[in-house]
């Protein structure tokens, strides 16, 4: 079963500390509400991962991970790697566990790579990162000096993906919680950081997120967004007739002037584009770690500036904005 309470104990030791037992029983009822058909196997996935001392860990390099103290026999190796393949699709990363290269769909390390320097030191502060994945993104916020990092994403294989990354790097500082946003006790306010990044797209309800992330943060506290966005000025939004890209659940793609607006119309100020960039094949891509179709597939392939259904290919969008004090 999943542990827990070795980060919700942590967590009630800080300012956030009041809703660690409310953040319990909503986790313990989405695990037991939406059992998936498939967390049986996952369990037993995790279960499989062989004991390896570590030696080093690390969280400031591309591939969070760790390294043994000497190199793995290969049956060992085997072994583990084995284990990790079972928790197919690897979206996010790169990890390396003990020699074994997870070279995931996405390299996120990018997406930090375009962040890390432009966003308020990490330093001592308490993150949030709302649809978090497997938590790629945390490790590196612990990385940059984040006193407590919580994660929340209701995708169970990638809470799995994070236990398993856990099972050998042993921080009770970070977690990934099988949890929405709206799973989150309707007071939980506090974080000093709040980071939704792929997220905004996939609601019906844009405003109503921008909200939430608002209600999250302590008062002067700093919002890292990051979203699909279109060209044009503050009236153009892009709604998709049907898919995107091949998703079924994209729902609003401003422009970053809308974006803007959006943001202040929430009550965030001092709002600030930090990256623009075009989404390449190169950065989410088919490998041995996830094997289904990717980015590739759901371009044009006579004009790579056109999704296959004639809309304007991915481009994404991180802005920064603080929490006004009112
Ligand atoms: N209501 C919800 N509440 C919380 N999470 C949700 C919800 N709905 C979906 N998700 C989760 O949001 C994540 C969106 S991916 C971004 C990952 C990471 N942030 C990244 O920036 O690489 C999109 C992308 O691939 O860019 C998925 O893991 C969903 O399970």
């Amino acid at each position: 079963m999943i542990e827990l309470q070795p980060f919700l104990t942590r967590m009630a030791r800080t300012r956030l500390g009041a809703w660690s037992p409310a953040l319990t029983a909503a986790s313990r009822f989405r695990l037991t509400e939406d059992m998936h058909g498939d967390l049986l196997r996952w369990e037993t996935a995790l279960a499989e991962l062989p004991n390896i001392p570590v030696e080093t860990i690390q969280l400031n390099s591309a591939a969070v991970g760790c390294q043994p103290a000497q190199p793995l026999a290969h049956e060992l190796a085997q072994e583990l790697r084995e284990a990790l393949q079972r928790l197919h699709p690897w979206r996010k990363g790169p990890f390396s566990i003990h020699g074994i290269d997870i070279d995931t769909e996405w390299r996120s390390d990018w997406k930090w790579q375009r962040l890390a320097n432009a966003i308020a030191p990490l330093d001592g502060r308490l993150v949030l990162d709302v649809g978090c994945g497997n938590g790629y993104h945390g490790w590196r916020m612990l990385g940059a000096g984040a006193e407590l990092v919580l994660g929340i994403d209701p995708t169970l294989l990638f809470v799995m993906q994070f236990l398993a990354v856990n099972r050998y790097l042993r921080r009770d500082d970070i977690a990934v919680l099988p949890l929405a946003t709206t799973d989150l006790p309707p007071t939980l306010t506090g974080f000093d950081t709040v980071f939704s990044m792929g997220m905004l797209y996939h609601r019906r309800a844009p405003l109503n997120h921008l909200e939430e992330l608002r209600r999250l943060l302590r008062p002067g506290g700093q919002l890292v967004l990051e979203t699909l966005v279109c060209e044009g000025d503050e009236r153009q939004v892009l709604v998709p007739p049907d898919r995107y890209a091949g998703m079924r659940n994209v729902w609003f793609i401003p422009s970053v002037a809308a974006l803007k607006i959006w943001l202040q119309r929430c009550g965030f100020v001092g709002v600030q584009v930090i990256d623009i960039s075009r989404t390449t094949v190169d950065e989410q891509r088919t490998t041995e770690w996830m094997c289904f179709q990717s980015l590739a597939d759901q371009l044009d392939p006579a004009n790579a500036m056109l999704t296959r259904e004639g809309l304007p290919a991915p481009t994404r969008a991180i802005v920064l904005a603080e929490r006004s004090e009112r």
